[in-house]
């Protein structure tokens, strides 16, 4: 299995190659494939801020990468100076956005990294490495979710599963391929999967752009619905799971994600349909005791009120929040790398978090 999911691992959100960041502009897929080559944290900001490159664990791994690229403008600096020298980069890319809490982990295992440099170190290596560390534990992550998430299905569910996804948790968003794509490949090597009911994720479209554009480059058979189309099809008794990503889980296992989420997790309750989050464990805040802390990203109400360039409405006011946060009580399993969360409540997340990583 793992030779095959590995196999699996053909789209690629980002690359780091000759000392520079590339990143491929997911605000134009699936029209085109444009790589954009970064060489300055700041830039790296701004294509977080304006999600050239989006998706939790994959802002995190291109911020630490930005700050390789910040320190490589500071080469001749001593580390002491170095730390200070960087402060305003690491500002800057924590400010780009607030809900994914890998983008805060990846800042601050770059952090300690820099803290961590002795005097007669290479902290411009040492960096690069860490940043590489991130970028590969996450890609292993993926494989280990995947795996979990497989056996989950196998031992709950009996045949081929339709199971429905909203917005991108895949290789768009991660350095691997997919949290919650990930599941749903390795279902697919396994013969577990009917089809993939892709949720078009208005505002921002990640499902018809992106995760359509993923499955489809793979032959994984799926169907493209309107989000209002979500409570009809598990009426309709044709949902078996909901299978979506994560942005940040907090310590009593509620769990932000894109909006509409919240109402996904209800329907499926409401219908008797399983629920899981598929995140790797940098997704895991055990500073926040609940998901009423976690902050959820307004965008610009443009996003709402035009399509492509092209007005959708009438000049009305539009609200724009991004994220919700799905209670811990309607959500069946958290799959992680560490292990399988059941009715995940904070006893249980803490096992997980203080168990073997
Ligand atoms: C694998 S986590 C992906 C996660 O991030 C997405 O948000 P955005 O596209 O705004 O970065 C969405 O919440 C996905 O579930």
């Amino acid at each position: 299995m793992r030779e095959q999911m590995l196999a699996a691992e053909k789209v690629k959100a980002l690359e780091w190659r000759d000392n520079a960041l590339y990143l491929l502009d997911q605000r134009l897929l699936p029209q085109e494939e444009c790589w954009q080559r970064y060489t300055t944290a700041s830039a790296v900001a701004q294509a977080i801020a304006e999600m050239h490159v989006r998706g939790a664990p994959a802002i995190g791994v291109a911020a630490a990468f930005a700050i390789v690229l910040a320190a490589q403008q500071h080469s001749a600096y001593q580390v002491a100076d170095l730390a200070v020298a960087l402060q305003p980069d690491f500002e800057l890319l924590a400010a780009s956005r607030p809900t994914a809490v890998n983008l805060f982990w990846a800042l601050d295992k770059m952090r300690a990294c820099l803290a961590a440099v002795s005097q007669h170190t290479n902290p411009l290596l040492a960096l690069e490495a860490q940043a590489l560390a991130i970028y590969n534990e996450d890609r292993a992550a993926n494989l280990q979710t995947a795996e979990f998430g497989l056996q989950v299905i196998r031992e709950s569910s009996a045949g081929k599963q339709h199971v429905m996804t909203h917005c991108n948790a895949g290789a768009l968003a991660t350095a691997g391929f997919g949290t919650a794509l990930g599941v749903i490949r390795a279902a697919y090597i396994d013969g577990l999967l009917e089809c993939v009911h892709v949720n078009e994720t208005r505002p921002w479209l990640q499902g018809a752009r992106l995760t359509a554009w993923e499955l489809l480059g793979e032959g994984i058979p799926s169907v493209l619905s309107v989000d209002s189309c979500a409570a009809h099809l598990m009426h309709q008794g044709k949902i078996s799971w909901v299978i979506v990503g994560a942005d940040r889980i907090t310590a009593n296992g509620d769990v932000a994600n894109k909006i509409g989420t919240y109402q996904l997790a209800v329907l499926a309750r409401y219908h008797a349909v399983r629920f899981m989050v598929v995140a790797p464990s940098s997704t895991i805040d055990m500073q926040l005791a609940s998901g009423i802390d976690i902050p959820i990203e307004e965008r610009d109400a443009t996003e709402v009120l035009a399509l492509s360039g092209q007005r959708l409405a009438a000049q009305i006011p539009a609200y724009n929040p991004v994220f919700d946060v799905t209670p811990a009580e309607l959500i069946d399993v958290i799959v992680t790398e560490r292990g399988i969360v059941r009715q995940p409540n904070q006893h249980k997340m803490l096992e997980l978090m203080q168990g073997p990583s």
